[in-house]
């Protein structure tokens, strides 16, 4: 699903309406009807109280309309109109004026008003700023949404919660409301994925408003929601005479004394995505472990006991996955120089070998093109410097990504994929999966998709995809705090086959963590 701009869901708007010759409050009714039937179809005409704060522009017309389908229902609704300017749009007065025709009268809220009453069982519908929001919101607003925090009832924001910016990160937590739930309309905003923005709403989930489907399939956006839809199409099925000769060997390079554990989970990984054979390459002391308790592995060992200090191999590998367990000993850098220099594979680079190339940039030059990097957060500030927020992240992601040709994997709760100034939102994966060797399990199951033919940025998505998915699955039976790194590598197969896997009956919907198909 593509992640627009504000500025091109404007431009779908006005798509929308030039194409179907409608009005621009005709698309609004149309949005308050969906937004009408979302609620209807919860509360089914209970009498809940149902406070609708509306501001003066298209968020607040949205919220208006709304307000008038409720009470036709029959709905116990109270209207505030949040008087932030004077410059009202075009669409929310021609609502206000079919709400006053009957006989609802908005309280107008300003600096000197006394605020509501909202008990903890009422519902509070937000559609006081929309995706135009532009400056902070003024003091008096601040502390009605604050008013609206302390209340403790179920938020439903419309569009957007309101203080939100869709391209920059609100500095005062205080100048957005928290909300339960968002009904994003016709798409998500890069802003519900982002760590710094994206708390301030549990929930969110698209809501169809009926804009050109043209407009949306042809325009390109800089950033795409990856679920199950994305990636069916670029799952590479197995051939009948395919054999472990066509399926790629990967090589697993890592491991020091006492992290030898990151090598097995990334070597075992990299056979569970499906590479043909797998390699690992580990100092001495990796040898018997991995012969003895992974026995579909085979090992090669540096000459040194602990660490790795010369990377010297015979074998012909498809890819090599480097980094997991590494330790930054001064022969362990010296020996990653001489590798890079010499190297002409495909590579995946995580962990130390990551913190190995921060500290050397100059190694940086030497990697191949489309080499996947994935750090952590603290591994990507040594890599690309410490930002502002998290759109200074992303430009500086995207930046680096430029500079060295290389798929930047930007670990987190929504890992992106950055490569060719595009991001690419994952939306599997949840907090159980914060625990020791999950990242070596990712790095392995790009380097094992690589060697089964997928190009690097495919493997990436790909394999962010499927390790989340994987860890949801597993996480069913164990529990976010019982989830380790083995529980995930057991559920690979299953996150492949449920790709497949016939859809549950539930609507589009998405949550913070959650996948939205
Ligand atoms: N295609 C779609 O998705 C559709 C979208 N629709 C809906 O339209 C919403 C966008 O509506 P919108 O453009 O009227 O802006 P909105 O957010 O209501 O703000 C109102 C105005 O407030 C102003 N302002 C800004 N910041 C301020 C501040 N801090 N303090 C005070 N004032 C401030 C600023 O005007 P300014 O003063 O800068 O001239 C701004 O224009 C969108 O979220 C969705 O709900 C549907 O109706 C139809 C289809
Ligand atoms: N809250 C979360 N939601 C989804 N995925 C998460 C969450 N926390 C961590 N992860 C995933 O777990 C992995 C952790 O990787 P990393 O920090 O490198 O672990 P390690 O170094 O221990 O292997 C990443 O792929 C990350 O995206
Ligand atoms: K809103």
């Amino acid at each position: 699903m593509k992640i627009f701009s504000a500025e091109q869901i404007y431009e779908a708007d006005k798509a929308t309406i030039k194409k179907n010759s409608i009005s621009s409050d005709q698309l609004m009714e149309g949005v308050a009807v969906q937004l009408f039937n979302w609620l209807h179809l919860r509360i089914q005409g209970a009498p809940v109280k149902i406070h609708l704060f509306c501001g003066i522009g298209n968020n607040g017309g949205d919220g208006i309309a709304l307000a008038r389908h409720l009470q036709e229902h029959g709905y116990n609704i109270a209207v505030y109109v949040v008087n932030y300017s004077k410059k009202r749009s075009d669409d929310f007065l021609v609502n206000l004026d079919r709400l006053k025709d009957r006989k609802i009268w908005p309280e107008f809220l300003d600096e000197s008003s006394v605020l509501p009453e909202i008990g903890r069982d009422d519902i509070i519908v937000d559609a006081i700023f929309g995706i135009g929001l532009n400056r902070a919101p003024d003091a008096w607003v601040v502390n009605l949404f604050e008013h609206i925090q302390k209340a403790q009832a179920f938020v439903l924001s419309v569009d957007i919660p309101s203080g939100l910016y869709t391209d920059k990160v609100q500095r005062d937590e205080k100048s957005v409301v928290k909300a339960n739930h968002t009904l994003s309309f016709q798409v998500p905003k890069l802003v519900f994925f982002l760590p710094e923005t994206g708390i301030f709403t549990e929930q969110w989930e698209v809501l169809e408003i009926g804009l050109d489907p043209e407009f949306l399939v042809n325009t390109e956006t800089d950033y795409e929601l990856i679920g199950k839809n994305e990636m069916l199409p670029v799952y590479i099925p197995r051939e009948k005479f395919s054999h472990k000769g066509t399926h790629g060997h990967g090589l697993i390079i890592g491991g020091s004394y006492g992290k030898m554990g990151a090598v097995h989970l990334a070597s075992k990984a990299c056979l569970h995505a499906g590479s043909g054979l797998v390699t690992a390459f580990v100092p001495k002391c990796g040898y018997t472990p991995l012969q003895t308790n992974f026995p579909e592995a085979m090992v090669l060992t540096d000459t040194d006991e602990n660490h790795i200090t010369k990377i010297d191999f015979t074998i012909d590998p498809t890819v090599i996955g480097i980094g997991v367990g590494l330790g930054k000993e001064a022969s362990t850098v010296k020996a990653l120089d001489e590798f890079l220099s010499a190297n002409k594979k495909p590579l995946v680079i995580d962990a130390d070998a990551l913190n190995i190339l921060s500290e050397n940039k100059e190694l940086l030059k030497k990697i191949p093109a489309q080499t996947v990097l994935t750090p952590h957060p603290k591994e990507l500030e040594r890599l690309i410097g410490k930002w502002k927020d998290d759109f200074d992240k992303l430009k500086k992601a995207k930046a680096f990504s430029k500079e060295y040709d290389c798929v930047l994997v930007i670990k987190g709760s929504h890992t992106i994929t950055i490569y060719d100034d595009k991001g690419y939102v994952n939306t599997t994966g949840n907090p159980g999966m914060g625990t020791g060797g999950t990242g070596d399990v990712l790095t392995g199951m790009i380097t094992g998709l690589i060697a089964q033919g997928y190009n690097p940025l495919n493997a990436a998505v790909f394999g962010v995809y499927l390790h989340g998915r994987a860890g949801d699955i597993a996480v069913e039976k164990t529990g976010y705090q019982a989830l380790t790194a083995s529980h995930v590598v057991d559920a690979i197969g299953l996150a492949f086959m449920d790709l497949f896997a016939q859809p549950k009956n539930r609507p589009d919907q998405g949550e913070s963590g959650a996948s939205p198909e």
